[in-house]
């Protein structure tokens, strides 16, 4: 599933009028019309209980006369306010008003400036809906006051779209304040009036949406929090503007799917091992880390590449820790790389690291390393003087953030996965964090292209992005799964795939998009509550 920005969304818009020759009035009618079957579509389901069967309908088995049952509503006792903005986004609740007042509910048009002044298309739809006679108020400071709002079923907030630029001016956020405050049911024309688009950010008055009707494409700020908070359900709504298009014009931002999984990242969902495969098959996986006060780190790292898939897995590890973790995952190999008693990290171990990587296919580097003297020129080294694929996590990000970013690092040929939170991914871009999660997709983007390596933007709808610039969002995964491990799991997760011939795209993608699922299957079939979810449940439901 597509995912655009505001302006591509005008491109798209465009092109469907220019070069496919289809009237930006078609398109406006489509939309509109598919936000009054999603308000039907919403009032029906919450009214089931109640609905009529129509007469007779149970006996005509032949030549029956059906009406278009998107647009047949159960009760019609119902009375939906529509909050008309001056622009497109307005218009569109003007078409939706119509085809409402046909499927039988009263509907009210409430504008927020004068419809005179409105121009274009959304002038046509206002002259239509005079003529069908539908009632209009404009806002004024009466419609302030709550008792106003109790005798609606619902509100369809049409009043601002993707052409909001900054805070809604009066009297547009007056209008959203009252409406939040009706308690009462919102439909979102487009996106909720207050959301910026293209970030997902919410400005100070923001409508709260039950359900958000995205017209042509998903855009980018309703997969995005604090954004896919107040959308409430997204449903995308094709308006005629075909899905073509979207790759015509470059479109390179998805929602993973299942379909986006096989058809674009040419990932094998249920792929199943070959008959003949052996251990060598799946791959090698070298785990770098752990350290005395972190140990656990190192093995859920470890025991996720087992579970995913990988034929074996090697965790390199300060000798101290040794006597603490023999025994603990029988089936994972022990390769000590520091000595010492104190469990930490020397600059000097990549002697021992190194021969042992050349005998693997993929290394991972960062779940409970700590930081330690020179440990920047100890990434480096690794970095550099490896041409496995990588990936890269915890301190081992923090190390790249302070020696300077990766600006003088010599690129790596193979694939490259870094797995920063916002935090990380704040030192890595040299921001801060809230910097990050105004735009995780334009930030992680960047970054990805600059550095020429797979990003993953791990958090709530975890951001995958890749050095050609395309981005993956990720919906799967609950709040539960921000407890301690859930990150090395992760890393575990894109090592394994990775040894298993995986791309780094593919392997992050697929990753983060496993990984979220086997958080909520934990948390479904393990500990019945998500708070109570470990990242060991995580790996073990994998
Ligand atoms: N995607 C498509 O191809 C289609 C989209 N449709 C709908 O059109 C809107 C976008 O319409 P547009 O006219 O460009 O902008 P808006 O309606 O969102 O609002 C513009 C309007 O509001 C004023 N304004 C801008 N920012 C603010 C603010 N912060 N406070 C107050 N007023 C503001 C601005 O001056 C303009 O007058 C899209 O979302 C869809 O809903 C088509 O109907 C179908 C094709
Ligand atoms: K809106």
């Amino acid at each position: 599933m597509y995912i655009v920005t505001a302006q591509q969304m005008r491109d798209l818009d465009q092109h469907t009028i220019q070069q496919l020759g289809i009237p930006a009035l078609c398109l406006m009618e489509s939309a509109g019309k598919a936000i009054a079957e999603e308000v039907i579509q919403w009032s029906n389901s919450a009214k089931l209980e109640q609905a009529d069967i129509p007469f007779g309908s149970s006996l005509s088995h032949v030549g029956q006369i059906r009406s278009d049952k998107n647009l047949t509503v159960h009760d019609q006792k119902q009375h939906w306010l529509i909050l008309v903005g001056k622009g497109n986004n307005g218009g569109d609740g003007l078409v939706a008003a119509r085809y409402l007042q046909d499927a039988g509910i009263k509907v009210t048009l409430l504008y927020a400036q004068d419809p005179a002044e409105m121009i274009g298309d959304a002038a046509i739809q206002r002259d239509a809906t005079r003529q069908s006679g539908i009632d209009v108020a404009i806002w004024n400071k009466d419609w302030e006051k709550e008792s106003n709002w109790h005798s609606y079923t619902g509100i369809v907030d049409a009043l601002l779209g993707t052409g909001s630029k900054g805070e809604p001016r009066a009297p547009y956020d007056a209008m959203i304040t009252a409406a939040n405050r009706s308690g009462k049911p919102i439909i979102a024309a487009d996106i909720p009036s207050g959301l910026h688009a293209d970030t997902g950010e919410v400005a100070k008055t923001c409508i709260q949406a039950s359900v958000t009707v995205s017209l042509a494409f998903l855009k980018r700020g309703l997969v995005q929090y604090p954004g896919a908070g107040v959308a409430g359900d997204v449903v995308v709504r094709q308006i005629g503007i075909p899905r073509f298009t979207a790759q015509t014009l470059g479109v390179d931002t998805h929602l993973v799917t299942k379909e986006v999984l096989e058809h674009v990242l040419e990932v094998d969902p249920e792929r199943a091992r070959a008959v003949d495969g052996h251990k060598g098959t799946y791959g090698h996986v070298l785990i770098v880390g752990g350290s005395m006060n972190m140990s656990g780190a190192g093995l859920l790292a470890s025991r996720a590449a087992l579970r995913i898939g990988s034929g074996l897995v090697t965790w390199a590890l300060p000798q101290a820790l040794l006597p603490h973790i023999a025994g603990h995952v029988p089936e994972l190999m022990l390769a000590p790389a520091v000595e010492g008693v104190d469990g930490k990290w020397e600059r000097s171990s990549t002697d021992a690291i190194l021969p042992l990587a050349e005998k693997c296919d993929v290394l991972a580097v960062g779940p409970g390393l700590g930081r330690f003297e020179q440990d920047g020129e100890w990434l480096q080294t690794l970095w550099e003087k490896t041409d496995q694929p990588l990936v890269l996590d915890a301190d081992g990000l923090n190390m790249i953030a302070e020696a300077d970013g990766l600006s003088s690092w010599q690129s790596r040929s193979a694939d490259t996965v870094l797995t920063p939170h916002p935090g990380e991914m704040a030192r890595l871009a040299g921001i801060s964090t809230p910097e990050v999660q105004r735009d995780r997709i334009g930030i992680a983007r960047d970054f990805a292209i600059k550095h020429g390596i797979t990003l993953v933007l791990k958090g709530a709808r975890t951001v995958i992005a890749s050095a050609d610039g395309r981005v993956y969002v990720n919906t799967t995964g609950h709040p539960g799964m921000a407890t301690g491990g859930s990150g090395d799991a992760l890393t575990g997760i894109i090592a394994g795939l990775l040894a298993q011939g995986l791309s780094g795209i593919q392997a992050a993608t697929f990753g983060v998009h496993l990984h979220g699922h086997a958080g909520e299957v934990a948390a479904n079939q393990r500990t019945g509550n998500p708070a109570s979810l470990l990242a060991g449940d995580l790996i073990e439901s994998l």
